[in-house]
């Protein structure tokens, strides 16, 4: 355990006090011991510094602050420059650097991060027995599970979690890294031997404020400022930003480039045939054609499936567990077909919640609904306390795509539920297609699916794995792909038909 003078020097912080041996740093005063260093962040809630005497009383020897150390201090203080990056550093520094000795993958951009790391987690794993993965639904490291609450947890989670990895005989983990956590240095002075970019669209201006500011929070990953450049940069050449995150690469590290429509992109795709329970594609590489099969459901994956296949390339996987491990990868709660489905009714839960992810979602539903001569409904709802000014443009994406639109409720978290739905109809109202608004999630489920004629696909939007919802400070029980089997199976036994 290095001593709190070493901890100062690391992060140039201006120390007082009697030293120790540093065991651990957080920015919880509820988690601290004897021999932890507190860390006052100033917050959106509360300010960190009012929970220094709940830290001390815990055992909490330090505390890492912006400010300077008051007067008669009881304990030592380190004073820095900014207190949050400093928390990423002296994480990484306690728990030894696990990212030098493991390969870690960074996956960022607005959609298809989860859905990335699980197909390179499954591709690890098929490659040499074990892997990790953390992010928005879990960690995971070979076969032990843990459900998530943040996509990239604070840095001391992030560190801790790679250690024990590392611990554990893993060499390679996939890690989802948001643009909050770039932002807040939660996976600061990280070595990523691949980071992957998948594509930037509107999410997060609550926060964030600006398009330009959410990209810029992104394009940390890759420029060096969030403490080194990646070992190997893959990058999406359909999107637009790919050029500026090359740009701010300026040369320093290996680029890779895909694309679904690129033909200059050095993996690309050349095939794709898309079915209600999965795909078959071919990708040109630079191993030649590469024939794989997968579960997963609509072009959107094709793009995750090429970014995690030229990744695996680039750190020289064999080719046989890329398409062992892209066969082998199941999320939950993407284009997730519920139980029951049949070839009348095809009812899929997918965790759409961006105005891209729903014009995606129901593209593909409209792709499978031609085939069965069907219509799509699509449920959707918004998310409160985040960006708001995606609700109207969510809306308008999912009736464009839509041949009916019903709005409800996400998680509406302490907004009242039917201003958040307010907010989303104005987009209903403007694209002018026919829509109802139940506010009861339960309800619309139920009515989308009692609504359904034969042919039709039923899209459950914005929830996915997720098995609660949020209503003010209460969380109760609500699992999408649950409630659409009860309503399924009532349809059933109405009209007197058993569930295939
Ligand atoms: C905007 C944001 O990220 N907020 C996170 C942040 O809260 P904050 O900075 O406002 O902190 P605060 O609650 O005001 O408290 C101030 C300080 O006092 C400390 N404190 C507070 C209370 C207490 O009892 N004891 C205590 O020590 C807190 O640890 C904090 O350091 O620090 C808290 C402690 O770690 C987090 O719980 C909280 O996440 C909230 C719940 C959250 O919802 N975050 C989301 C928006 C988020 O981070 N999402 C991203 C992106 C998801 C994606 O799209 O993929 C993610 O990576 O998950
Ligand atoms: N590459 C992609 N491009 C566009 N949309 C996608 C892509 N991949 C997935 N989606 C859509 O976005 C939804 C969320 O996918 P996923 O969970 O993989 O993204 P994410 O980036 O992890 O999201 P979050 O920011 O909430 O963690 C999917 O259910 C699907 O509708
Ligand atoms: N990671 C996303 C989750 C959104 C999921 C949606 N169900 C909501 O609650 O808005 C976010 O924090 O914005
Ligand atoms: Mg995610």
């Amino acid at each position: 355990m290095p001593a709190l003078h070493a901890v100062a020097a690391a992060v140039a912080g201006c120390v007082s006090g009697e030293s120790f041996e540093v065991r651990d740093i957080t920015c919880l005063a509820g988690a601290c011991q004897p021999g932890s260093i507190f860390a006052a962040l100033p917050g959106t809630r509360a300010d960190g510094h009012d929970f220094i005497p709940e830290a001390l009383s815990r055992g909490a020897q330090a505390i890492l602050s912006e400010r300077p150390a008051p007067p008669d201090f009881p304990a030592a203080w380190i004073q820095v420059a900014d207190a949050r990056r400093a928390l990423g550093q002296v994480a990484a520094l306690l728990h030894g650097h696990p990212s030098h000795h493991i390969h870690v993958i960074g996956v960022t951009g607005t959609n298809g991060k989860t859905t990335t790391t699980y197909l390179l987690y499954e591709i690890f794993r098929a490659a040499y027995g074990h892997a990790a993965l953390l992010g928005t639904i879990e960690q995971r490291m070979d076969d032990d599970r843990r459900p998530s609450r943040l996509t990239t947890p604070e840095a001391p989670e992030v560190q801790a979690f790679l250690r024990r990895a590392w611990d554990s005989g893993c060499r390679h983990a996939a890690i989802e890294v948001s643009s909050i956590g770039l932002d807040r240095w939660r996976v600061a002075d990280m070595r990523f031997a691949a980071a992957i970019f998948t594509n930037l669209t509107q999410d997060h201006l609550d926060y964030h404020g600006t398009m330009e500011r959410y990209f810029d929070a992104k394009l940390r990953l890759f420029d060096g400022r969030n403490g080194e450049v990646p070992g190997i940069a893959v990058l999406n050449t359909d999107d637009a930003r790919t050029p500026d995150i090359i740009t701010a690469i300026n040369g320093r590290a290996r680029i890779v480039t895909y694309a679904v429509h690129d033909p200059g992109a050095e993996v690309r795709l050349a095939r794709l045939d898309v079915h209600t329970r999965g795909m078959a594609l071919s990708l040109h590489t630079p191993r030649g054609m590469l024939d794989l099969a997968t579960h997963l459901v609509g072009t959107p994956h094709a793009y995750n499936i090429l970014a995690a296949t030229a990744t695996a390339l680039a750190l020289d996987v064999p080719t046989d567990a890329i398409l062992a491990g892209v066969a082998n990868t199941v999320v939950p709660g993407r284009f997730e077909v519920v139980e029951g489905s049949d070839d009348h009714l095809l009812v899929a839960v997918d965790y759409a919640h961006t105005p891209d992810a729903l014009a995606n979602v129901t593209a593909t539903a409209r792709e499978l609904a031609r085939l069965r001569r069907g219509r799509v409904i699509t449920v959707f709802g918004c998310g409160g306390d985040r960006d708001r000014t995606k609700r109207p443009l969510m809306a308008e994406a999912a009736a464009q795509g839509s041949d009916l639109t019903i709005l409800t409720s996400d998680n509406p978290r302490r907004e009242a539920p039917e201003r958040i739905l307010d907010d989303a109809e104005v987009g209903l109202r403007a694209v002018g297609k026919p829509y109802h608004r139940i506010l009861d999630r339960r309800q619309a489920i139920a009515f989308a699916i009692q609504t359904a004629q034969p042919g039709d696909v039923v899209v459950i939007a914005g929830k996915g794995h997720e098995t609660y919802q949020i209503l003010n400070h209460l969380t109760i029980h609500f699992d999408d792909r649950e409630e659409a089997r009860q309503a399924l199976r009532r349809l059933r036994s109405d009209k007197g038909t058993p569930m295939e």
